[in-house]
């Protein structure tokens, strides 16, 4: 299919037109099938997810690839990064081939594996980065998110493994020593709801430990879900340094606190484990130095940290409950709600879009969308607000924590080289 899409503004400028045929953007309208009316719309590149969890293989039930890219796609995405904590753990260019080839086969997204630093994320032995990295998935990212790689030794030797390629360590990083039996951020809130509590410096020991090791190495490390005012200052005094680090906030550090734990939103009640996660949500204090982190450019990029979970492991007891929550559909509208103003549509597009397809290797992606470059966008209406139902969402899930709120900004549809993979809230397959 051959597309006119008139009068859209491309980053906030001057409304063009934008003619997409055989999977690039050109000048000559001449021929198109499909005319879309863009006036009010906004084109940024399409979006990219440096950390989605598609629970497939394994659990199925919670998400899959295909669902999982579904949900991207209307989240206006067109690439994820799928996190290794699958069952298996994708430790192996089999598991990592597998997933690359189911979401080939979904063509919603480009589905881009992360790779298992250790065996089954069993922190003591070094999974096969290099059979990884040279298999048809290409992997470039490794973690073993969900948990920490705590091992000093381990996680210097994967620093100097992957340097080799120009890989990438994404950690979780958590002193597990510090966070035994954490429920929630240690607080007071966690104090007055008589929960054991997960310290900020569980978090910024470990940062501090890694940015030396990737300093030491002359590696790149990536820091997952940053969430504490305390990690961004490490981060930010590694970078004047000259360190290879990168990091992430997720959306829902931008916005909820652990207050939400004890029932401040409206509509939840206290231990309502859907604001259970990890990192825990923290303090108003910490949202706001991940906010202007995000500004300055201490943090890099907004990554969901999409968490799917079935009803069963989220409709239970707060000690019972998985932590997680889901991001890919609410990222772009909570993103504009936090910091849209301050960022800008081009800071948008770098935090969400450019960045992560940089430090993930996805050349594809990223491109603002002008004549030459890869139909790979997505069209936001941002004056259009809507009220989030778990039930309306895409993933085969539904423990968002925003359930009934109202937010700016409507992914109206989601281009991947040309293939219209999003329109109004129904994705292609
Ligand atoms: N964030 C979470 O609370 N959970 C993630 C793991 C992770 O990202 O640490 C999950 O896989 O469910
Ligand atoms: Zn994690």
């Amino acid at each position: 299919m051959s597309y006119l899409i008139r009068n859209v503004s491309v980053l906030g400028g001057a409304p063009v037109d934008l003619v997409v045929r055989d999977g690039v953007i050109v000048d000559s309208a001449d021929g198109t099938e499909e005319v879309m009316d863009g006036t009010g719309l906004i084109a940024l590149p399409g979006l990219v997810d440096l950390h989605t969890h598609l629970r497939e293989p394994g659990r199925e039930d919670a998400e899959t690839v295909l669902t999982g890219s579904r949900a991207a796609a209307l989240g206006g995405y067109t690439a994820v990064c799928a996190m290794a904590n699958t069952n298996p753990v994708a430790d192996t260019a089999g598991v990592v081939e597998q997933v690359w080839r189911l979401g080939r086969e979904a063509g919603l997204v480009d589905v881009q594996p992360i790779g298992a630093v250790t065996v089954g994320l069993g922190g003591e032995k070094l999974a096969e980065l290099g059979a990884m990295a040279d298999s048809a998935a290409a992997v470039r990212i490794f973690s073993d998110d969900g948990m920490c790689v705590h091992d000093p030794r381990l996680m210097r030797r994967a620093l100097e493994y992957v340097k080799a390629f120009d890989g990438v360590i994404a950690q979780h990083a958590e002193e597990p020593r510090l966070t035994q039996g954490a429920q929630m951020h240690e607080g007071d809130v966690s104090a007055r709801l008589g929960l054991t509590g997960w310290p900020s410096v569980a978090e910024e020991a470990i940062i501090a430990r890694d940015v030396l090791l990737a300093a030491h190495t002359g590696a790149r490390l990536h820091v997952c879900h940053v969430s504490t005012a305390g990690s961004v200052e490490v981060i930010r005094q590694a970078k004047a340094r000259g360190v290879r680090v990168t990091a992430e906030v997720t959306p829902h550090h931008l916005l909820l606190t652990d207050e939400a734990v004890g029932g401040s939103i409206e509509g939840t009640a206290p231990y309502d484990p859907v604001f259970k996660v990890n990192p825990p949500l923290r303090t108003a204090e910490d949202v706001e130095a991940l906010r202007s982190g995000l500004v300055d450019g201490t943090i890099d990029v907004v990554a969901t940290d999409h968490a799917p979970h079935a009803a069963q492991d989220k409709e239970c007891e707060w000690a019972y409950a998985r932590p997680g929550m889901l991001g890919l559909e609410t990222a772009l509208p909570i993103v504009l709600h936090t910091v849209g103003d301050a960022l800008g549509w081009d800071g948008i597009a770098d935090r969400m879009s450019r960045t992560p397809a940089r430090i993930a290797g996805l050349d594809e992606h990223g491109h603002t969308p002008v004549p030459g470059s890869p139909a790979t966008f997505t069209l936001i209406d941002p004056q259009a607000r809507f009220t989030v139902d778990p039930a309306a969402l895409a993933s085969l899930s539904a423990n968002t924590p925003y359930a009934g709120m109202e937010l700016p900004g409507k992914v109206v549809a989601t281009f991947l080289r040309g293939k219209r993979t999003a329109l109004d809230g129904k994705a292609a397959a």
